[in-house]
């Protein structure tokens, strides 16, 4: 991991009406890290990925990428810059077969018979191969949510989100995934917001924890798991962090 900075936020609000759903966000994240975005339900974390993502337009405060303003800009132009996004409805085409999905990502970065080629190895690195053939909108959600990994691992993004991926996955597939995760954090920064507590305690390194809008913390994994201050923003809002 170097110590340059890939992603960062300065003071970063999203409001909805009387909602301050982001409030003053100063974040960064490093060149090949992998961080997990938590905290207690309305805590914010999704707002906040979606401003990073394009799918929101922040109220105000500025969002760089690699030091250049992207704030406002839209997905498109986001994922363009070469981010990887995969938010919590899998953005699939339905009709056709998951090794097409994966194919035609690959293509976007890749000359056509290397596309195929690396559209393979994504299929096997994400345990997707035996559907090859199989059209997308007949599998179920966590096989989903694997395709549409393999489609943005493709690309080969120097920067993955990740939002709430392991949903709907059986334990086997959050394993893989889990694994996949890892790997991915071995060559781009990643941020992952997932509400599964085993599947972030087998991923997590440094977290950021979100409250009310605001980072509550940011420390290692272990130290956030023994924060009472963190347990008691759980409490009452959803399984104990700790359980
Ligand atoms: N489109 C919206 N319009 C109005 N309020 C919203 C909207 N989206 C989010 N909010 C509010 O913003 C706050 C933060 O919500 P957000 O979904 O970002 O939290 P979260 O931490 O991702 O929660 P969860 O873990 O339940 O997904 C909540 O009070 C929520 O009700």
């Amino acid at each position: 991991m170097s110590d340059a900075h890939i992603l960062t936020t300065e003071k970063l609000v999203m409001q909805f009406g009387g909602v301050t759903a982001v409030d003053n966000v100063d974040f960064s994240l490093k060149e090949g890290e992998l961080r997990c975005l938590l905290g207690p339900n309305g805590a914010g974390k999704s707002t906040f990925f979606k401003c990073l993502t394009g799918q929101l337009t922040p109220t105000s405060g500025t969002i760089k990428l690699r030091g250049a303003d992207i704030t406002g800009w839209n997905t498109h132009d986001i994922v363009n810059l070469g981010v990887g996004i995969k938010t919590q409805v899998p953005n699939l085409f339905n009709g056709i077969s998951v090794y097409e999905n994966i194919r035609m990502a690959a293509r976007r970065k890749h000359l056509k018979p290397m596309a195929k080629e690396k559209a393979e190895q994504m299929m096997e690195k994400c345990g997707v191969s035996h559907l090859a053939r199989r059209e997308v909108g007949l599998l179920a959600h966590g096989q989903r949510q694997l395709v549409e990994l393999a489609m943005v691992l493709a690309e080969e993004p120097p920067l993955v989100l990740l939002d709430e991926p392991a949903a709907g996955m059986t334990g086997d597939e959050r394993d893989r995934l889990a694994d996949l995760v890892l790997e991915t954090a071995r060559s781009a920064a990643v941020i992952v917001v997932e509400h599964d507590m085993a599947f972030i305690r087998r991923i997590a390194k440094f977290v950021t924890v979100f409250n009310r809008g605001a980072i509550f913390r940011e420390a290692m994994i272990d130290e956030i798991l023994s924060d009472r201050a963190v347990q008691e923003i759980y409490l009452g809002k959803q399984a104990d962090v700790a359980a």
